[in-house]
């Protein structure tokens, strides 16, 4: 039976711990989470990534964001052995596919929605020809050089713009991934997914490229940049004409989003999306990046979609994702749960949970 929770003085009936880095806490659980959570019920708990798991909680739920080899260990045992208790959100395997720009982009093919993924070839290592990678793959200039990994490192956001091949490829440091850079008026749209949910929010990004910049042998062959999408938006007027409500369709958002989620068997992340706009071919969607846990707060309303989200989960009423990805073999179902019987990870370690 779902906890009554209206009242802002009604004790938390349920305990979310959420083990994530510093920084991710100072964006993310701030006061105004905290509080609305606590008004409806919900108490955030941190998780104590320094000490064994077994020995903190009781908690109903865990959401997490870690790269550490050790964390995932410890949580890949304690559902080996108690599968389901506490839920865990999301499963790690499933997590791993978006730490690798190798195969995060891999779900995109199987959407039914129209979008795709730019042309991209992976160089997985220094000794690699790209230059051979880069005929054989058939791909178009401008490129972007993106590093493989996904670890939570500035490095990992290290990005490179690439006009032509001349003195560039001795420049980038594999193992990367080189993708074909599409036009896009210089705004990207980020799409927070937080369960059934799916926000748009309209972001700044790199400009166009034109075509005579790629043959201006003046200059520079390839420009570095990082987190461009933090940058504040320009004016409309320098926006290649889009506005505000040139978003794409809810519909359309929400169908993309519900075939990652799906696709992906993940409930907590975003997605960048681009939008090419051309006589030959109308508009195009492409998806660029997929980020696990995201920045929550660049929400608006992420304190109600996230306490909305976690209740859902903890009274059972809402499902894993219908279809669990390959490797998500730590995937636990979300399960009616008695408010304030989370089961200690403690009392399951000492057998005390079964009797
Ligand atoms: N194929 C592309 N075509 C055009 N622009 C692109 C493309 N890929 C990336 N960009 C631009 O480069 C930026 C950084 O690329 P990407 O999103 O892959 O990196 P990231 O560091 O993982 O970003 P985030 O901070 O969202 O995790 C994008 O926000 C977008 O502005
Ligand atoms: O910190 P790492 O592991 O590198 O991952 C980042 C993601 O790549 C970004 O996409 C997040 O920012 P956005 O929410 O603006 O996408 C960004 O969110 P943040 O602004 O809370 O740091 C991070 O989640
Ligand atoms: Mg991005
Ligand atoms: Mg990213």
């Amino acid at each position: 039976m779902a906890p009554e929770l209206s009242s802002p003085s009604s004790s938390p009936r349920y305990t979310v711990g959420y083990a994530l880095l510093p920084e991710k806490v100072s964006s993310v659980v701030r006061p105004s989470l905290v509080a609305l959570a606590a008004d409806r019920g919900v108490r955030l708990v941190a998780v104590d990534v320094s000490r064994p798991l077994a020995e903190q909680g009781p908690f109903d739920l865990l959401v997490h964001k870690m790269y550490d080899r050790g964390w995932r260990a410890q949580l890949e045992e304690l559902a080996a052995r108690h599968p389901g208790v506490p839920v865990v959100v999301d499963s790690p395997g499933a997590i791993d596919r978006l730490l690798d720009r190798a195969t995060m982009l891999d779900v995109v093919s199987g959407l039914r929605a129209p979008v795709s993924v730019p042309p991209q070839v992976v160089v997985s290592d220094a000794a690699a020809d790209a230059d051979e990678l880069l005929a054989r793959a058939a791909l178009r200039f401008p490129l972007i050089a993106k590093p493989l990994a996904v670890d939570g490192s500035a490095e990992s956001h290290d990005m490179r713009l690439v006009y032509r091949r001349d003195g560039v490829l001795p420049l980038l440091r594999a193992p990367l991934v080189l993708q074909e850079f599409v036009n896009h008026g210089g705004v990207l749209f980020k799409v927070y997914v937080v369960g059934d949910r799916a926000t748009c929010v309209r972001r700044s990004s790199l400009p166009d490229v034109p075509a005579h910049r790629l043959l201006d042998l003046d200059a520079e062959p390839s420009v570095p940049f990082a987190n461009i999408s933090n940058q504040p938006l320009p004016p409309p007027d320098d926006d290649g004409g889009a506005a505000d409500d040139d978003t794409p369709a809810a519909g359309f958002v929400d169908e993309v989003a519900r075939g990652l989620r799906r696709g992906l068997g993940l409930h907590l992340f975003n997605f960048d999306m681009i939008r090419e706009r051309s006589e030959e071919h109308g508009d195009r969607y492409f998806i660029i990046d997929i980020n696990y846990f995201p920045g929550y707060a660049k929400m608006p309303g992420y304190e109600a979609a996230l306490t909305d989200f976690f209740l859902e989960m903890l009274r059972g009423t809402r499902p894993v994702p219908e279809q669990l990805g390959p490797g998500s073999g730590l995937d636990m179902e979300a399960r009616k749960l008695e408010p304030g019987l989370g089961i200690g990870l403690r009392e399951l370690e000492s057998g005390r949970a079964q009797a």
